[in-house]
């Protein structure tokens, strides 16, 4: 037998079985392959001595057989042969459909039956999937083994519906009379179905709401030129699935098992599999492939049509385009109509969180009545936010983070793949770095490929902004050091070399930890390991120990924190005040005794060698308790001034020098109440503007939660408090309210809080988090401001003046207006409700608070809304 004629890419038992196995999986209601099964069975097949096929019919009449197909309306698809006249036949080169014929061994052209057909009747364009496919071959020829290029045929068992032999490509060029022929498939077609809507389901009647299924993101995921690392390596078997071993069992004991359900719900962290699981399995539940545990094989001809992104089977769906009712209603409907080739149906649909509810309810209802061919595979890295009922529908798989062995050992395989030499350590760096995610550590290793062809450690820390460990060493020794003014210089240093602030933390906070293992990172130079020593005394030990507290906490306020620069060098600074200095210059340790006097119930600024020592990280504050005493002037006069120096305006800088002091620094609940004076009610209200500033900068000296009291200096307070108002007390409160509250939101942002100003009666705040009252003098300008659950957050007791604030506000008083404003954008702010004082009519409120009225829900007494 001619084995170049019959070569075939799979051996032949193989194929038998499939073919079997296709018959026995189908369903019988849509096993359309039942209606060929009588054909099948008088198939003939034979292999020959080159494990090539031939097949026959053996009542040795093709044409009968073929008139038989066609009666039948079973075929409406047939091979094509471009040839010179116009003839469409059915073409069956390399398998031999016909009178078996054993007698092959010459050169000539094998025989051919073509039948014509009318024009109308079948459809006559090139058909997409066969070009990929044979494209798909041309690709995957490598992996095949005893092909042979003249006469290379392939077989193919789709879906039931089809045995087709195709794939012809003859250099002989005969009968057709061109050097390239190729079969197209042979498909059922129920004659009420419109080809359209089963070539593209939601093109029906609605051209703009087109979904071009090849065009859906993913949908040819295995590109012949990818163009990421990650993409040449999406694993295309379960084999090559790393770290998720339980979930690739359950799989293919499903498959081998043939208990297949429609619904599946992979979910799990990004990057650790997910979507190449659903293709792998998709592809692995059409697989022809017998041995059941390896599918899919890869080289099957259902196999290379689906990742050759062929397949008219297997559909990726954007969850956000399913999102309109009508199309997932034609999805559904699409889902309903038998597989074009293969045995299974399959719908991936990623992202599913991004599927609205009504979505899901037409899925969820529409699968109740689909036959079991069609198989949706749901993915999502947030199962929370799926509705309970569809997660409750769906067989679910969680996928883990990716283990760091388990992405070092794919990394370095993919470096060999990719000729590129790699430091150990730097694959160690990049797995850690990528927190479970394999995407991500193959997306850096792409980047890092670029940059050279060693992927070394350093290379891989100037990528991400980390700092070596030398450079490390130091800043750790700067800040024990009790080097403040070094300490941030050196860390401005490196934050312009754009190192990443929530590393620095974590690099440091490893470092502490390997000293205090007694042990410094390879390569760390002499000179600096005597700097920081490795017999450390019980004293450094500790220092080291509350440092690394320090910065364990520093990290969970940068990951909340826009302004991480900040929060990273005061937590530096901190540093050294957490224990003896290294260069035993001082003892920063005494110096925290006098701050915490008892058990920390109370500490206060008061004198001490360094600002610094003075100040305890806001996070290791337990709650300290209500207290009372005033700080020393000179040390008051530092905090002030170095508070003054962080601003950035110079304006503001001279201005406050000039108008401002800071007269107490109370500790009281973990914040810090700061009470500044001015000399001038001008100046008052000029801080007042500037408000966020000075206290952002307070809250950098203090590293505290800070609360603001701007007062009219107490001289000048007389003068004014016989005036008909004061309004130049309201105090503001910075506050990190990660630690108060369960209320996310950036520790740097602050919180504007109106508090009762300390000249007027306790006010008693219930609220906690939100304190939110004013008052003017004991005239309550506004009578509540609610937060938004309505609730009242503090309710003035004292009768309020009704007339003034119209008063006020139609003199348009500069002051009044002032703190109107400053009262809505609390308002604004905490997004309340104010509510007005009986008869006050909100548009009375003239000047700058009229313009924030127009985002605010204003109540008045009565109730009405305006
Ligand atoms: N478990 C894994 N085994 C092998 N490769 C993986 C694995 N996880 C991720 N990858 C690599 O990352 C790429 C992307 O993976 P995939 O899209 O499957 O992840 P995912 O979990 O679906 O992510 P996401 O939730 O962000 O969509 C793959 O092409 C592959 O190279
Ligand atoms: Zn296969």
């Amino acid at each position: 037998m001619d084995g170049r004629r019959h070569s075939v890419d799979v051996p032949i038992s193989r194929t038998l079985i499939a073919l079997r196995r296709v018959r026995s999986l189908r369903d019988p209601s849509t096993n359309s392959m039942s209606k060929l099964s009588s054909l099948i069975d008088n198939f003939n097949w034979e292999t020959n001595s080159n494990n090539a096929i031939t097949l026959g019919f053996e009542n040795d009449s093709p044409n009968h057989n073929f008139s038989q197909l066609r009666s039948s309306k079973i075929l409406n698809d047939h091979e094509l042969c471009y040839g010179s006249t116009p003839q469409r036949s059915l073409h069956v080169e390399s398998l031999n459909v016909g009178p078996l014929n054993h007698d092959t061994g010459n050169e000539a052209p094998s025989e051919r039956y073509c039948v014509d057909y009318g024009e109308k009747e079948l459809g006559f364009n090139c058909n997409e999937p066969e070009e990929i496919l044979m494209q798909a071959e041309k690709k995957h020829r490598p992996m095949r083994k005893g092909l042979n290029r003249k006469h290379d045929i392939s077989y193919r068992v789709t879906g039931g519906d089809v045995l087709s032999p195709r794939l012809s490509i003859s250099d002989t060029g005969s009968s057709c009379g061109i050097s390239s022929c190729w079969s197209r498939s042979m498909k059922y077609r129920d004659s009420n179905l419109l080809p359209d809507v089963e070539e593209r389901p939601l093109l029906l009647g609605n051209t703009e709401e087109n979904i071009d299924w090849k065009l859906d993101s993913g949908a040819r995921p295995y590109l012949e030129t990818p163009r990421s690392l990650s993409q040449k390596f999406m694993p295309k078997s379960f084999d090559e699935l790393v770290g998720q071993n339980v979930v690739v069992r359950s799989l293919l004991s499903a498959i081998s098992n043939r208990r297949i359900n429609s619904l599946y719900l992979l979910h799990g962290p990004p990057g650790t599999g997910k979507t190449s699981a659903a293709r792998i399995f998709a592809a692995a539940l059409n697989c022809l492939s017998s041995e059941i545990d390896r599918v899919p094989c890869g080289m099957c001809q259902e196999c290379i049509l689906f990742f050759s992104g062929g397949s008219k089977d297997v559909k990726e769906v954007d969850s956000v385009k399913i999102n309109r009712v009508q199309r997932c209603k034609l999805l559904i409907k699409n889902a309903e109509m038998p597989p074009v080739y293969s045995r299974f149906k399959v719908y991936i649909i990623d992202e599913c969180q991004l599927l609205h509810r009504k979505t899901w309810d037409t899925i969820l209802s529409g699968m109740e009545g689909l036959p079991g061919h069609v198989v949706f595979i749901m993915v999502t890295p947030d199962l929370d936010k799926l509705p309970c009922v569809a997660v409750a529908k769906c067989q679910r798989y969680h996928f883990q983070k990716v283990k760091e062995v388990d992405i070092i050992s794919r990394l370095g395989r993919i470096c060999v793949e990719e000729g590129l030499d790699f430091d150990h350590d730097a694959l160690k760096f990049i797995a850690t770095k990528s927190n479970g995610s394999l995407r991500d550590a193959e997306m850096m290793l792409d980047q890092l490929s670029l940059l050279g062809r060693k992927i070394t450690l350093s290379l891989v820390y100037e990528v991400n902004g980390v700092v070596s460990d030398d450079e490390l060493l130091d800043l750790l020794y700067l800040a024990l050091s009790n080097d403040a003014s070094s300490t941030v210089k050196r860390t401005r240093e490196l934050m312009r070399s754009r190192i990443d602030p929530l590393q620095l933390v974590s690099q440091l906070a490893n470092l502490i930890m390997d000293i205090l293992a007694g042990k410094f990172p390879d390569g760390v130079s002499d000179a600096r390991r005597k700097l920081l020593g490795t017999d450390n005394s019980e004293a450094e030990i500790q220092q080291l120990s509350r440092a690394l507290k320090i910065l364990s906490q520093t990290e969970k306020q940068l990951r909340i924190s826009k302004n991480q620069i900040t929060w990273l060098t005061a937590a530096l600074l901190q540093l050294s005040s957490s224990g003896t200095s290294h260069d035993g210059t001082s003892d920063a340790r005494s110096s925290m005794q006098t701050l915490h006097p008892q058990d920390g119930d109370f500490q206060s600024i008061s004198t001490g060698e360094s600002l610094k020592q003075s100040v305890v990280c806001a996070c290791e504050s337990a709650v300290y308790e209500k207290t009372g005493m005033r700080d020393g002037e000179e040390n008051l006069e530092l905090v002030w001034k170095r508070a003054i120096a962080i601003c950035t305006s110079s304006s503001l800088k001279k201005f406050l020098q000039k108008r401002g002091k800071l007269v107490s620094v109370r500790h009281t609940q973990g914040i810090a109440v700061a009470e500044l004076e001015f000399n001038s009610p001008d100046s008052v209200s000029k801080a007042e503007k500037s408000w966020k500033v000075i206290a952002t900068a307070l809250q950098h000296i203090l590293g505290h939660n800070v609360e603001l009291r701007i007062n009219l200096a107490s001289n000048n307070c007389t003068k004014f408090k016989k005036s008909s108002l004061n309004l130049f007390n309201c105090s503001r409160r910075v506050h990190l309210k990660s630690q108060f509250s369960s209320e996310n939101s950036d520790v740097t942002t602050p919180t504007t809080v109106i508090t009762r100003d300390k000249y007027s009666e306790s006010c008693s705040p219930e609220c906690g988090s939100r304190i939110s009252h004013t008052c003017c003098h004991g005239k309550d300008l506004f009578k509540t401001i609610r937060n938004n659950d309505g609730n009242a957050l503090s309710i003035g007791e004292s009768t309020p003046d009704r007339s003034l604030p119209e008063k006020m506000a139609n003199q348009n008083h500069p002051k009044y207006v002032l703190n109107i404003k400053a009262v809505f954008e609390v308002a604004l702010l905490e997004n309340c409700h104010v509510s007005f004082p009986e008869g006050m009519a909100a548009d009375t409120l003239a000047g700058n608070g009229r313009e924030l009225l127009a985002n605010l829900t204003v109540v008045n007494d009565y109730g009405a809304a305006k």
